[in-house]
């Protein structure tokens, strides 16, 4: 896949199928537009997905607005689905002032050499987003390109998958929903640094890391987790949250008991995958009260591992 990113000089030559959008978290609904899109190679066209570079922390009406995907790990998903070239436009004035036909011809027609135009039925573009559906059909014939609208895939209760919906669950802690809307288990990516110390002194070892600032994170609270590090995967235990039975403030973050795991991961980049939600981060009185309730969480989660197939399969299948 050709990578694309922080520059508006460029060109693609080779024709193309190609999508606009944010693809935040390349849940079910996006997997379904870039199905339709992968088929056109068929045809001898290159899929190609033109997105906005978004700033690591990015401002939306004051409050900030965190991802399901930090830009790198949204390109990893979108090579591994097929794209050919993945463009991350720079997002600025000129962009958001530029008139939705001449963004068509220039960049759509022009710079990513669309044959083809494949969005959902809600795509907006240009200055005041007034660019849509509607004007992309009028200006196909003119431009040169066939066009197509998917119509949106729906969640069992016949909600509306997006990005917005999946952030809303993994905050109100439902994970299993969040997982089953993305298609994939949510997972949080980092290097894996050194804590307080305490766990290892007064409770139990676990592997800290502290996840990008846009990242978006769950319900703080203690989940079922598969942790892939090392090219081994494991059952896991994972805290997010800011501990506040440790005095002082500290950082949020991710901190996970592996089970069945002796060893050092310091500096280690691991995968946390979240599976189920256990219960709430609490404030304890004492951290003799927080270790009690960790040898019952951890004890409690141990048979979830060794009745499931959970951790068994994937090292299967890693071979
Ligand atoms: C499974 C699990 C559950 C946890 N639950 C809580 C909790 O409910 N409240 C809390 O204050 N800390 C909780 N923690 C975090 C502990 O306070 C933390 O492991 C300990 O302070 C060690 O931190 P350190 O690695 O910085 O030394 C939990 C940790 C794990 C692994
Ligand atoms: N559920 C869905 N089914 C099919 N296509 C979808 C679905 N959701 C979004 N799309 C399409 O994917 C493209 C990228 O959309 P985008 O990432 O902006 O959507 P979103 O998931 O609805 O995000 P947000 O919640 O931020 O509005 C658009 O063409 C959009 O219409």
């Amino acid at each position: 896949m050709q990578y694309i990113a922080e520059t508006k000089e460029f060109q693609i030559t080779e024709p193309t199928v190609v999508s606009i959008g944010k693809f935040d978290g390349l849940h079910v609904g996006h997997q379904k537009l870039v199905r339709e899109m992968v088929r056109w190679k068929e045809k001898g066209l290159k899929v190609a997905m033109f997105t906005f570079s978004t700033p690591p922390l990015s401002l939306v009406g004051g409050r900030k607005q965190t991802v399901l995907m930090t830009n790198r790990e949204r390109m990893e998903l979108l090579r591994s689905a097929g794209v050919d070239y993945l463009v991350e436009y720079p997002f600025d004035q000129e962009v958001c002032h530029m008139a939705p036909e001449q963004f068509v011809k220039e960049i759509l027609a022009g710079k990513m050499n669309a044959r083809v135009i494949i969005t959902g039925p809600d795509c907006h573009f240009g200055y005041k987003a007034a660019g849509d559906r509607a004007l992309l059909e009028k200006l196909a014939p003119e431009y040169g390109y066939q066009f197509f609208v998917v119509e949106k895939e729906r969640d069992t209760d016949g909600a509306i998958i997006s990005s917005t919906y999946v952030r809303k669950m993994l905050e109100e802690g439902d994970v299993k929903k969040a997982d089953r809307l993305l298609g994939y288990d949510y997972f949080i990516t980092g290097t894996v640094t050194h804590g307080r110390s305490i766990g290892h002194k007064k409770l139990y070892p676990t592997a800290n890391l502290l996840p990008p600032p846009e990242k978006h994170l769950p319900r703080f609270g203690v989940y079922v987790t598969r942790v892939t590090a090392d090219g081994k995967t494991y059952g896991g235990l994972t805290n997010i949250g800011k501990k506040p039975t440790i005095q002082g403030e500290n950082p949020v973050g991710v901190e996970t008991y592996l089970y069945d795991f002796d060893g050092d991961l310091y500096g280690k980049e691991i995968r946390v995958e979240l599976l189920d939600f256990i219960r709430p981060e609490m404030r304890f009185d004492s951290i003799g009260q927080l270790k009690a309730q960790l040898d019952h969480d951890i004890g409690k989660c141990r048979e979830i591992f060794r009745d499931s197939w959970i951790v068994q399969e994937k090292g299967k299948a890693d071979g």
